[in-house]
């Protein structure tokens, strides 16, 4: 069934929500209260870097069934108003909620009877209990539906989810149906459950998702003391199909606009219950020290020592985004090293197929990856773009003014870097590896 669908936020969520809503035939209205990014919207420009979304968002443009304004009025008739706003990281670790409570107050006075109020949003676990109340309008029902999509898949994911959450209580059990007709048939598991369990359940996933790279990370480390190669262990691990291949990769440390906050926020929400999630805190530390750490091993690399001053020194950094396939640089843990870097005196320069620019007194963003090897006493991979496998590393060598290379995302091919006359230092890896 064709519905009116509104969505609040044209964000990641949000934007991607819309687009793929009235892909699949829905007449959608979305509104920002970005005036500048709904004029762009309007104009079928996206500021975004999300796969297929940009040919979306003009499709629906296009067919009329997708429109942009920054005029709450215009979702007056709406059947379903999905909020797709930002929570960010509030005061101890809990999630901010004033920007979605507030457009919440605003609702009772805009929308019909009937109206489904869905959170998209990432919330706190009891918010879809204290909707209602907020709203103060028991003819709008409220369905916890929450999203899983990763950045740089958005649209592959929200239209082909792994599963599809609609949290209710059991009188708005046809309500929570009907947010679920919306995706059509995707062949993915629907579930119906109460609010709480959707929401603990998103907030789960994510901080389960970085105690997994943690405890990479911390074997990576491990690995570098007893002489094991981080790339078979975890291989070896995620052949066992009860962990699973995915998010064993060492890196930098785990970032970006979600699992940082949403780690923090259950750990939060757990204390206030009293329960002991220990656990999560040891994660974050982790995180913490890897940053740390990955530092000191470029510090080393450079200087031969790991607190050796890099005063002067020149280093090319290959990559800056939180993760490769997005240009977003929200709590990257390539940004922060940059900043470490930078407070060390290294004089930097950055190459990243997503990002065009950041913070020019801290690095300078050249959009030639060659660029960045000019006169640099390291290059740095701390972004896992495949495209950096793929440089020409004789011509980097050249550049260089001294051939180092700190992979930390264990990206590269060590033997192809090293036959450039590159020193390579990954991380947790072997340089006499002999498993294949
Ligand atoms: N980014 C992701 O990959 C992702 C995935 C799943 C869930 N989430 C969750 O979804 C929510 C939104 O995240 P996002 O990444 O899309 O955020 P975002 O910052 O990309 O987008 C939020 C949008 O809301 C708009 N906005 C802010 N205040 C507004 C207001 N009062 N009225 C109208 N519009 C307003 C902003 O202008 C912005 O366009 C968060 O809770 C997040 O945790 C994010
Ligand atoms: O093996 C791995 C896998 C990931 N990461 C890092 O972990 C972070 C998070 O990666 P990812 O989960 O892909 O990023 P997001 O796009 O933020 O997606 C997460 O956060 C979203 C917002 O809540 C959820 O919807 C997604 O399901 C969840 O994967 C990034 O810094 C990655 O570089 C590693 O270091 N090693």
């Amino acid at each position: 069934m064709v519905e009116r669908v509104g969505v609040i936020g044209a964000g990641y969520v949000g934007l991607t929500s819309a687009a793929c809503f009235a892909h699949l035939g829905h007449q959608v209205i979305c509104v920002d209260n970005d005036q500048s990014k709904v004029g762009l919207l309007d104009r079928g420009e996206i500021t975004i870097a999300e796969p297929g979304l940009a040919e979306l968002v003009r499709e629906g443009l296009n067919s009329r069934r997708l429109r942009f304004s920054t005029a709450p009025e215009t979702l007056s008739d709406v059947d379903v108003l999905l909020l797709c706003l930002p929570t960010p990281k509030g005061d101890g670790g809990n999630a901010d909620v004033r920007i979605l409570e507030e457009v919440v107050a605003t609702l009772p006075d805009l929308l019909e009877s009937g109206c489904v109020v869905v959170t998209k949003s990432t919330v706190p676990v009891g918010t879809g209990a204290r909707l209602p109340e907020l709203l103060g309008r028991p003819d709008l029902p409220v369905v916890s539906n929450p999203e899983f999509l990763r950045e740089g898949h958005a649209v592959e994911d929200f239209l082909n989810p792994d599963r599809i959450v609609l949290g209710s209580t059991e009188q708005n059990r046809r309500a929570a149906e009907r947010v679920a007709a919306l995706y059509g048939e995707t062949g993915a598991p629907v579930w119906f459950t109460d609010p709480a369990s959707a929401e603990l359940a998103k907030y789960a996933s994510n901080a389960f998702l970085a105690l997994k790279v943690s405890y990479v990370n911390i074997l990576a480390e491990l690995c570098e003391h007893y002489g094991a190669d981080i790339r078979d262990v975890g291989r070896l691990m995620g052949l066992d199909p009860r962990i699973g291949p995915a998010f064993l990769s060492p890196g930098p440390g785990w970032g970006g606009s979600c699992l940082p906050k949403d780690t923090a926020a259950l750990l939060r929400t757990a204390e206030q219950a009293g329960v002991d999630f220990g656990i999560l805190r040891d994660a974050m530390k982790a995180n913490a020290r890897q940053q740390a750490a990955v530092t000191r091993k470029i510090r080393q690399a450079v200087t031969g020592a790991s607190d050796g001053s890099l005063a002067g020194v020149r280093i090319g950094l290959l990559g800056l985004a939180f993760k490769a396939g997005t240009g977003d640089l929200r709590d990257s843990p390539a940004l922060a090293i940059a900043r470490e870097l930078a407070r060390g005196g290294a004089i930097l320069t950055a190459y990243d197929p997503g990002v065009e620019a950041v913070e020019p007194d801290l690095v300078q963003v050249v959009d030639d990856p060659y660029l960045v090897a000019k006169d640099a006493a390291a290059l740095v991979v701390l972004t896992e773009w495949p495209e950096f496998r793929d440089l020409d590393w004789d011509r980097l060598a050249t550049a260089a003014e001294r051939a180092v290379v700190v992979d930390a995302r264990n990206l590269l091919d060590p033997a192809a870097v090293a036959r450039a006359g590159f020193t390579h230092t990954g991380l947790g890896t072997h340089p006499n590896r002999r498993t294949r």
